[in-house]
């Protein structure tokens, strides 16, 4: 399992990523072509079912142990207002899923996903990054292996998801710094602002990117210093995963803006990854696209917590049961293409 000790180990992990195995994708692609149906009649159910074959490296993928690790982090930005909800809600919604309440337990429970919580030193909000970086180079390695140890030995499918009040102004100054545009593309209701709530979230956006201006663009100081530790957490979910060759689903504006400074210095680290669903956040839109990810799902979702991906797993779990369970032309009998 990856250790994030240093800055050098996580540059190793963002430079050196792992590849699909390509004998179980050959094979799984032809055994897609022998199943009972007309060639690419299922669409992206059989990439779907080819890229998890790869990824785990057999010809017929299972998720056995699919996991929903949710990051917790509190926002030293919500100072300035841009969330509808106070900061005490990150807290409260920790108990709520340790309590089984929320969104993101009934979804865990219904695509058979093992829910796991890190809450990351809740009482200890990163600080304010208009003014300051979010977190030390020592704060985002140890939320960076937090992550990292989500990553467990026999896990075989890995939903990321994020709660922390005032994420959504993070993500947006994590957009705007991988991929550029002005804050007023990526900033978007979060939680649901009025439009004052925007100008101010904009205002916000537009005074981190100022004051970051002159610092280095590496994918591991704009995640310091305008991300948060449930962000970098995730980010390093993603790498350790990668290195491991856990395929990933991520969810929606938040958990994609983890991967955005890794994407903007690595373009490969999107590989093992699949878009759970497209967010109602305005930003994710541009955000998959800049990505190169298709989501899977479109359903106005807006929550976070890894909702949407979660809902996804019932899709991936559908292309994973044609792929093993459908007889192919020689067993059934049936005649192939004249
Ligand atoms: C009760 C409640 C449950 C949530 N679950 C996820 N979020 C979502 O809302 C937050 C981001 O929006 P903003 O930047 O506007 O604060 C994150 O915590 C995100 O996961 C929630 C928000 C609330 C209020
Ligand atoms: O798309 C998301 O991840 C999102 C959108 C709004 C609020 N919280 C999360």
């Amino acid at each position: 399992m990856i250790r994030f000790d240093s800055l050098a180990a996580f540059d190793a992990a963002l430079a050196d990523l792992t590849v699909p195995d390509a004998a179980a994708t050959a094979a799984a692609r032809d055994r897609q072509a022998q199943l009972t149906k007309p060639a690419g009649s299922l669409g992206r159910l059989e990439d779907i079912a080819i890229f998890l074959a790869g990824w785990q490296g057999r010809e017929r993928p299972a998720i056995t142990r699919g996991r929903a690790a949710i990051f917790a982090g509190n926002h030293g930005v919500t100072v300035h207002g841009v969330s509808a909800f106070p900061a005490s809600v990150t807290a409260q919604m920790v108990a709520n899923f340790q309590a089984g309440g929320a969104a993101i337990n009934a979804f865990s429970a219904a695509a058979g996903l093992e829910l796991k919580v890190a809450a990351l030193d809740l009482d200890r909000p990163t600080a304010d990054f208009t003014a300051e970086p979010a977190m030390s180079e020592a704060d985002c390695l140890a939320a960076l292996s937090a992550g990292a140890a989500m990553v467990e030995p026999g896990i075989d499918l890995l939903v990321v998801g994020e709660m922390g009040i005032g994420n959504s102004t993070a993500a947006a100054a994590l957009a705007a710094r991988s991929f550029g545009g002005s804050a007023a593309e990526w900033v978007g209701p979060g939680t649901g602002v009025d439009s004052a709530g925007i100008a101010r979230k904009v205002a916000v956006v537009d005074r981190a990117l100022a004051f970051h201006a002159d610092a280095p663009v590496a994918a591991f100081e704009t995640l310091r210093r305008v991300g948060g530790r449930e962000i970098a957490a995730i980010a390093g979910a993603i790498l350790a995963a990668r290195r491991a060759r856990v395929p990933v689903v991520l969810d929606g504006f938040i958990s994609c803006s983890a991967i955005a400074p890794l994407a903007s210095e690595n373009p490969a680290i999107t590989a093992h990854c699949l878009a759970g669903h497209r967010s109602a956040e305005p930003g994710h839109a541009r955000l998959l696209d800049r990505l190169g990810l298709a989501p899977l799902l479109s359903l106005d979702m807006r929550l976070g917590e890894g909702s949407g991906a979660a809902v996804a797993v019932a899709v991936i779990r559908s292309a994973l049961a044609a792929h093993d369970g459908m007889a192919t032309f020689a067993e059934a009998g049936v005649s192939g293409a004249a």
